[in-house]
């Protein structure tokens, strides 16, 4: 079995969707990047890639590359994916937390997990999706942005 682990953060700021999860959420504030911008699927994809020796996201997916314009993060996801079985690798589990003072994710997290868990073709049970403020503390918790932690374990179906 082999462990990844994953870390982003993307601002917060006007005339953006707020996408989390591949989840399209309410809120006055969006996620600026030069995808969707969807943090949380951001650091499941450096978490799987991580666990399979495959360097990140920047690397696969350049912010320089017009391709990645806007695209969904999910469609990202799914190309992680197709990476990991080329070498073999099959998802065990993940697990994630955002980092958001705002908007109450709660309501959100069943959709994430299932978004999240058919693109990569596994149960939603192995997909673990937590919400956590900061107390008001740190860019997190003044509302300047959000962050994303995720593990993952993965293994190689050929060991
Ligand atoms: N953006 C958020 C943040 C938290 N939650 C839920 O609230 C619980 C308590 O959060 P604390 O930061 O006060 O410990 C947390 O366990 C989440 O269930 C949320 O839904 N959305
Ligand atoms: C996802 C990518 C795609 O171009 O762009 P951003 O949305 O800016 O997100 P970031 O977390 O900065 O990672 C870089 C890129 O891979």
């Amino acid at each position: 079995m082999r462990i990844g682990i994953g870390y982003d953060v993307h601002k917060l700021v006007p005339e953006r969707d707020l996408i989390l999860g591949g989840q399209e959420i309410p809120f006055e504030l969006g996620l600026l990047g030069h995808s969707d911008a969807d943090v949380l699927v951001h650091a499941i994809m450096d978490a799987l890639l991580g666990a399979a020796g495959l360097g990140d996201i920047g690397r696969h997916f350049p912010d320089s590359d017009a391709r990645y314009k806007g695209i969904a993060s999910l469609k990202l996801l799914g190309e992680v994916k197709h990476k990991l079985e080329l070498e073999n690798y099959w998802i065990n589990n993940i697990d994630a937390v955002v980092v958001a003072q705002a908007p109450k994710l709660a309501p959100y997290i069943e959709m994430m997990r299932q978004n999240i868990a058919e693109t990569l073709g596994i149960k939603s049970k192995d997909v673990n999706v937590k919400a956590t403020t900061t107390e008001h503390l740190g860019f997190a918790g003044r509302g300047e942005g959000i962050g994303a932690y995720a593990v993952c374990t993965i293994a190689n179906k050929n060991f």
